[in-house]
């Protein structure tokens, strides 16, 4: 079939003779007459080639065919010199080639057409579109209109679009419609909106497999339908941390050229009840007093969560708890091992192998064995309990513009693990440094009164006698100051007492005494009182419990995005390794 798809002829860009190959896996065009010896090639993977038109064609700013019987169009995927702040921004480009005869440029468009089928078999044909159109800064409907939709005909894909009139609108639409034909869901909006797609898909696939979302042990199923995000929303959390960049085009060329990139789940529960799922932050303490705070000041857009974040770091709040963990099995990595999660990553890779170990490429043998969850021991869970700043739980890095690395830096997109990050309570300087570092490249993990773990399952529950105190202080007569006692940390484990634990344990109660020694500066700050209980943020939503019990999914959904593309980590293919799995970035 390879054998078949390779083509070699002389074209004309321009005025300029070229070489041009098609190698299987590449399209290269090589300039030829050219003097000095260093000959320019451009190469575009197959798999990144959008589009290959007869004529001379311009798409914008309206779609214009010359039909010259020589000529032909390929559009591609360009990666543009500008960085994104994380990842590369693609753009689209396109080349216009004139061959010496009809029969030549038949053979070509022809060849391209094929090759790309043969590499690129995830490519969307029909997609529903969900647009909030309230979304970020109300822009979604334009961005859509004027940026994604021109693209999408370009490369002849269908689309039904709904703008949304309420919410839930999208999610009760994916539980309850007819789905048939759509190669996958597209979503423009914020994490909000991906939050109701994300809903509505995993409890569709349950729903028709006949499995119970409820229980925490039960390993569900894959949802075969890929999503796509347009970011048009305030945080774009979930769109930042799996493509790298914020930017409506670099999307909508993932979503075209049928990229797929899996995607842990968080489940989470109450009382035996499903609660929510998230994908970027399950957070109890600061995150939760953000939201909440936040969601009085939506009119501000996405300011909101600045003017929030100081209110609530300004009202300097910490909180009881009791949080109990699954350590991950088997890990392959580490939260502090200073790797990251990038396209291609192998860690994700080796998780991808356990997960669907008879069929590592199409993925259809679902491994239950890799993700079972019922016959754990109840001597598996580590438990600790005191006073914490916050409790997070994220399944990925959770990077986003506000934090560019984000929440755990080595955090992995789809290796079947979140990462549990514990800051223990600590006075107001100290805090402070812990959330700047979240905005740089310091190591946020890095300090006395934070710890992370890298787990499978958490429990959170109030400590004992709490309940009555929240309510008692939602009465009005809870007592006033803040009890020496109440702010030590009290740890029990409930596995093994190892000396690495006895340790930790020593540096917090070092930190308790330097806690009950406030600095003049920091008085006026950390002596006010915190109420009894915060709430929980899960992507962006509050929830209306505070005891929970959460459950990492490997793999459960796949977006249309291939993680973040490390420009430097760009390596150029010589010639004859045209099979570069790594997608290679040449051009
Ligand atoms: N037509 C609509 N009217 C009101 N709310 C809507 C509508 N469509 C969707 N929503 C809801 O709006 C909420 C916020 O939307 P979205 O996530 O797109 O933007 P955002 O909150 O500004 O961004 P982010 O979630 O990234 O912070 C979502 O939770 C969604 O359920
Ligand atoms: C002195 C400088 C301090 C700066 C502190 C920056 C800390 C930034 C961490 C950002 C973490 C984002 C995690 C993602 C959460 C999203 O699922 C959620 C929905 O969009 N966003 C928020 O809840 C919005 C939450 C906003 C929190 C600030
Ligand atoms: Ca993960």
């Amino acid at each position: 079939m390879e054998t078949d798809l390779k083509l070699e002829s002389s074209v004309f860009v321009g005025n300029q003779r070229y070489r041009a190959v098609l190698t299987g896996w590449h399209f290269n065009w090589t300039e030829v007459d050219k003097k000095h010896r260093d000959k320019k090639t451009i190469s575009v993977p197959v798999a990144e080639v959008l589009a290959v038109e007869e004529g001379r064609v311009e798409i914008l700013p309206k779609k214009l065919v010359e039909d010259k019987d020589k000529d032909f169009t390929v559009f591609y995927v360009k990666r543009s010199s500008s960085r994104g702040s994380s990842g590369l921004l693609w753009r689209l480009g396109r080349t216009q080639f004139r061959c010496p005869s009809r029969v030549l440029r038949d053979q070509w468009t022809k060849h391209l057409r094929a090759a790309v089928k043969t590499h690129s078999p995830l490519r969307p044909h029909k997609l529903l579109v969900f647009i909030n159109p309230f979304g970020g800064k109300r822009k979604g409907r334009k961005i859509y209109h004027s940026v994604v939709a021109p693209l999408f005909e370009l490369v002849g894909i269908s689309s039904h679009v709904i703008v949304t009139e309420r919410a839930n609108q999208a999610r009760d639409h994916l539980l309850k419609k007819d789905l048939t034909g759509f190669d996958g869901v597209v979503c423009v909006g914020g994490d909000g909106m991906f939050g109701e797609i994300l809903h509505g898909l995993i409890g569709r696939t349950q729903q028709e497999s006949g499995l119970c979302e409820n229980d925490p042990a039960v390993t569900l199923q894959p949802c075969p339908l890929h999503i796509g995000i347009i970011p048009a929303g305030s945080t774009d959390c979930v769109c930042y941390a799996t493509v790298g960049v914020i930017d409506p085009v670099t999307s909508a060329l993932h979503i075209i050229i049928g990229d797929s990139q899996p995607l842990d789940v968080c489940s989470v529960h109450h009382a035996s009840a499903l609660v929510r799922y998230s994908v970027s932050l399950v957070g109890y303490g600061f995150y939760g007093d953000v939201l909440a705070e936040s969601e009085k000041h939506r009119w501000m857009g996405p300011l909101r969560y600045d003017y929030s974040g100081a209110v609530v770091y300004l009202s300097n709040r910490s909180y009881k708890g009791i949080v109990q963990y699954l350590p991950a099995d088997r890990p392959l990595s580490s939260p502090r091992d200073k790797t990251r999660c990038l396209s291609g990553c192998s860690v994700c890779s080796r998780s991808t192998e356990r997960l669907f170990p008879h069929s590592p490429d199409s993925g259809t043998v679902y491994s239950a064995q890799y993700s079972q969850f019922s016959n754990v021991s109840e001597g598996q869970w580590v438990s600790v309990e005191g006073r914490f700043r916050c409790v997070s739980l994220t399944c990925m890095s959770s990077c986003c513009p506000k934090s560019p690395q984000g929440l755990s830096p080595s955090a992995h997109l789809a290796d079947g693990t979140g990462d549990l990050i514990l800051v223990w309570d600590t006075n107001p300087l100290g805090f402070l440094k812990f959330l700047y570092r979240h905005t740089s490249t310091q190591d946020q993990f890095d300090l006395p009164f934070v710890e992370v773990h890298r787990v499978k399952a958490v429990r959170f529950s109030l400590a004992s006698g709490e309940e009555e105190d929240a309510y008692e202080e939602l009465a009005g007569q809870g007592s006033v100051g803040m009890d020496e006692e109440d702010r030590g940390y009290v740890e029990t484990v409930s596995r093994s007492s190892s000396q690495q634990q006895l340790a930790a344990i020593g540096t917090r109660r070092q930190m308790t005494k330097e806690l009950k020694t406030p600095s003049p500066f920091l008085c006026g700050l950390c002596c006010s009182k915190s109420p009894p209980v915060s709430v929980w943020n899960c992507d962006g939503e509050i929830l209306p419990f505070t005891e929970i019990v959460c459950r990492i999914h490997c793999q459960l959904v796949r977006l249309y995005a291939r993680g973040i593309e490390d420009g430097t980590a760009a390596h150029n293919c010589s010639e004859g390794s045209d099979k570069c799995e790594r997608r290679c970035i040449l051009h």
